[in-house]
């Protein structure tokens, strides 16, 4: 602002200049040299002292340090400064310096004057370490190049230092944090402090001019009354009215900057009472969310019970035991109980869901017959109609007693475990020893669980786990401050947790690969699409029942599976990136490999969360060198709000094989409550490379999928054909075959996270794997063995250690740029980034050397994790 000098008693000059407050003090530069400051010290937390001083360059005392400290003596964070002695070399030794902390950062000038253009250096405080040396040394670095050695006057000084740069630090982290945690209100007040800090440098330059302009008047009178040269009275009188007006002008502005004040405060106010409108709103709209989500969960059950029509839904679905369906449905309504992820009612949930798959199987064999109810609607054809609509046309059901010879081997399929293949020579299947199909791990038709490992191949898997404690959170009570946020941000306690790693539950996907060794035998690759896409299918069938939440892997962690010697393959998974979570995996077989990059967004929608997976799947088979690919599904968790969880699977998938151009479409219809069809119904079509159908595609993702055949005959001459049908032939179906059959769940699985057989070997202790193993992680072994609050405290202390190396890489990288230098950031141990040649888009891919590393038993290359 420009003003009118009215530097000290003596040397009033009166010329104009620029009044420039900065960092507490207030500057006053004439129009010519030299500088003349005024030393004000205004803080926004306290004003230290006013010290008016006039030399001629630099007229900033000697105070050597100063600081703005709380009337108590509490020295304050936000804006700590003054002058410190900082190391230079060993020729210039210590050379005075102004610190200045500020916003988390700790910068250093060769002066106060300097602030206004050139730094000299920064420290961010999130990521540094503050050590004092002695009495009055203290060492400040950033972890990385970055080191400050520096002296204050006196121990007291130091110590002041240190505590202001440790609250700073505090803060800057919780700051840097603030994304993954919600906003307290001590930090809306901290966000108020800066304007009150604002206003009272405003306060204090009130003050000020209306000092100076009231000394300026007085000397000007006291001039007029000494002086009796008329010439110069005149000119003292013009000079006293120019006085006068610079005080009228003045005391507008002091007035101004009063109202100014009033205002800012009553904003601040009114700030203060949106905001807590805002906040009121929210409880409400919680409330509204909650209030109706029972109301359509209690909606939902009463028009199931009314509609005795509707299809058998399996009753884990509904969130509700069948036996006291009314009686649950009135406490509802009354108590608006909430259930969360652990079952109430173990047994009763174990008996629905056994239930449920009886009546899946049998409206998925009706739907084998082909005929839909009152309709009679050819299914395949109606399926086929609804995946690829102009392809329908071409088909037709095949002769009906076909098709009801296809039923009856479906249904008895129910019973008979391996007797849904169809055994007549139309079968798809090349391989004669279906029956693996259905149980590939049914060693000895035995599922006992007094038995506590099993024989598989030369190594023993365990087949029992701890029981899961029955500890009940309310989950609603921790997402409804989460609703839009991604679910890997939103910290929850292991209680919603299943002991195992998404390392590991994507290791899970390979529990049915002998569909692909069957698809490796087969002679066409139409046929081998088939048992693809069952394999892709049969990823999903343990999600029906499991509702826990993998562990979110830290980074760098890895997960083997060594299979080689009773399924043929091994396979290892890493940690690649930590925001957003992105986890690696690589299977090798002698027929074929498998591998796949696996991030995911989700959805928080109040009543369910979506996750939406990204990342191809890709799947080569050695010997005829078909390469597929395929995108996963849409994952929808329910019932977040209230009634049990349960899961969708829903979306559409297009299974490509890049080498001979044919291309398997499924749909995954989504659940409709007020639908007829069967739930959890996979359907699709395999087209050749002329995009001739080939195959049909119907099942459920949580139980089998069939396939069949599509003939194509030739057609009366004097039916007239659309030009695009192949051959001019009119198109059948045989009778469908069971690609792959989900195996029987064990007995007492719903007391172990309905765990599978194979499952539970995931997580099973093993002292060869590499010290980043998910095995090792100890939080989730913990919480395996029913120490939750244990769990809960040690998985805190894992992910507050991975934020520290976290900030490290930050400091480092920030650092790093700011010298101009290439940062590389954080690199996988077994992974490498390449660029996907189907994608066109940078993936990991496994880069060799676990197994080697293995044999050695040497684990340098793996970070400290745990
Ligand atoms: C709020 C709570 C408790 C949420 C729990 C969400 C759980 C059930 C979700 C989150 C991520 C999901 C996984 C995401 C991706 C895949 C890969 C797919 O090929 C099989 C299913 C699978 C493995 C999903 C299973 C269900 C899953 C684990």
């Amino acid at each position: 602002m420009g003003v009118i000098c009215s530097c000290s008693d003596d040397r009033n000059c009166g010329t104009e200049g620029t009044l420039v407050i900065n960092h507490g003090s207030i500057t006053f530069q004439h129009s010519g040299s030299p500088v003349f400051r005024v030393r004000v010290a205004v803080s926004p937390c306290h004003v230290t002292m006013a010290r008016p001083a006039m030399n001629e360059e630099f007229a900033v005392v000697d105070l050597p340090f100063e600081y703005a400290s709380m009337p108590d003596g509490q020295v304050c964070p936000d804006h700590f400064r003054g002058w410190l002695l900082k190391w230079t070399n060993y020729i210039k030794g210590y050379q005075k310096r102004w610190f200045v902390l500020s916003n988390g950062l700790l910068s250093y000038y060769r002066s106060q004057a300097e602030m206004a253009h050139t730094c000299r250096g920064t420290i961010n405080l999130a990521g540094a370490f503050i050590d004092s040396e002695d009495s009055c040394s203290f060492v400040i670095s950033n972890g990385g190049t970055q080191i400050f050695y520096m002296r204050a006057s006196s121990e007291v000084e130091r110590q002041r230092w240190v505590t202001a740069l440790e609250l700073a630090k505090a803060k800057a982290i919780k700051m840097l944090e603030s994304d993954e945690e919600e906003d307290t209100n001590s930090e809306k007040a901290e966000n108020i402090k800066p304007l009150n800090a604002k206003l009272e440098d405003l306060q204090t330059c009130n003050d000020l001019v209306g000092k100076h302009g009231s000394a300026l008047q007085r000397s000007i009178v006291e001039l007029q009354e000494v002086e009796d040269n008329p010439a110069l009275a005149a000119k003292l009188k013009f000079v006293n009215e120019k006085a006068t007006l610079f005080r009228i002008t003045a005391n507008a502005m002091i007035s101004a900057c009063a109202e100014f004040l009033e205002l800012a405060q009553t904003q601040e106010k009114r700030w203060q009472k949106s905001l807590q409108l805002e906040r009121q709103r929210r409880i409400n709209l919680e409330e509204t969310v909650e209030a109706l989500a029972k109301q359509h969960n209690t909606l939902e059950r009463a028009c199931r019970k009314n509609t005795s029509k509707l299809p058998d839904l399996p009753e884990s679905e509904l969130g509700h035991d069948s036996d006291d369906e009314e009686e649950e449905l009135e406490e509802d309504e009354e108590n608006a109980e909430f259930f969360d992820a652990i079952a109430e009612h173990p047994e009763g949930f174990t008996l629905s869901v056994s239930k449920s798959r009886e009546s899946l199987q049998s409206s998925s064999s009706e739907q084998s017959v082909g005929m839909d109810g009152e309709n009679a609607k050819p299914l395949l054809a109606r399926t086929l109609s609804d995946t690829t609509g102009q392809a329908s046309a071409e088909i037709k059901q095949e002769a009906s007693k076909d098709s009801v010879t296809g039923t009856s081997e479906t249904s008895t399929a129910k019973d008979t475990e391996g007797s849904d293949v169809a055994s007549d020579g139309r079968s798809i299947s090349t391989d004669p020893d279906n029956k693996a199909v259905m149980a590939p791990f049914t060693v000895g038709g035995s599922f006992a669980v007094t038995q506590s490992t099993e024989r598989l191949g030369t190594k023993l898997f365990r087949k029992k786990i701890p029981d899961k404690p029955d500890i009940s959170i309310n989950l609603w009570s921790i997402l409804k401050n989460c609703i839009g946020k991604e679910l890997s941000k939103i910290p929850m306690p292991v209680n919603f947790n299943e002991p195992i790693s998404m390392l590991q539950r994507l290791t899970e996907e390979l529990e049915y690969t002998d569909l692909l060794d069957k698809a490796a035998a087969c002679e066409t690759s139409t046929e081998q699409m088939c048992y693809v896409a069952a394999f892709t299918t049969s990823s999903y069938s343990t999600t029906a029942a499991r509702t826990g939440k993998p562990f979110n892997p830290l980074l760098g962690e890895t997960f083997e599976f060594d299979r080689t010697e009773d399924l043929g393959w091994r396979s290892l998974a890493e940690q690649v990136s930590h925001h957003p979570p992105a986890s690696a995996l690589h299977v090798e077989h002698k027929e074929w490999i498998f591998w796949q990059e696996f991030t995911c967004t989700s959805k928080f929608r109040g009543k369910y969360l979506q996750v939406i997976p990204h990342g191809v799947a890709h799947l080569k088979f050695n010997k005829s060198g078909n390469h597929y690919t395929w995108k996963k599904v849409t994952t929808t968790v329910h019932n977040i709000i209230v009634g049990k969880l349960w899961i969708d699977q829903s979306g559409e998938m297009d299974i490509e094989n890049h080498t001979t151009k044919d291309v398997c479409h499924l749909k995954y219809d989504a659940y409709n409550y007020f639908g007829r069809d069967t739930p959890r119904k996979v359907t699709g079509v395999i087209t050749d490379s002329s995009k001739v159908v080939r195959y049909v595609i119907s099942g459920t993702w949580d139980n089998k999928l069939d396939g069949a055949k599509v003939v194509y005959h030739r057609s009366p001459s004097n039916v007239k054909q659309p030009a695009s049908t192949p051959h001019k032939s009119q198109a059948q179906t045989l009778p469908p075959v069971t690609l792959w059959k989900k195996n029987p769940a064990l007995p007492g699985c719903e007391k172990m996270y309905y765990f599978t057989e194979f499952a539970l070997a995931l997580n099973d202790s093993d002292d060869s794997v590499a010290p980043t193993d998910s095995r090792r992680r100890p939080d989730q072994r913990l919480m395996e063995n029913c120490k939750w609050d244990e769990a809960n405290q040690e998985k805190q202390k894992l992910e507050e250690m991975q934020r520290i190396r976290r900030r490290k890489r930050e400091a480092e990288a920030s650092e790093a740029q700011a010298e101009g230098k290439v940062y590389e950031g954080y690199k996988p141990v077994w992974f490498e980034n390449v660029v996907d040649e189907v994608t066109d888009t940078a993936v990991h891919v496994y880069k060799g050397g676990y197994w080697e590393a293995k044999e050695r038993q040497d684990w340098s290359l793996c970070p400290e994790i745990y």
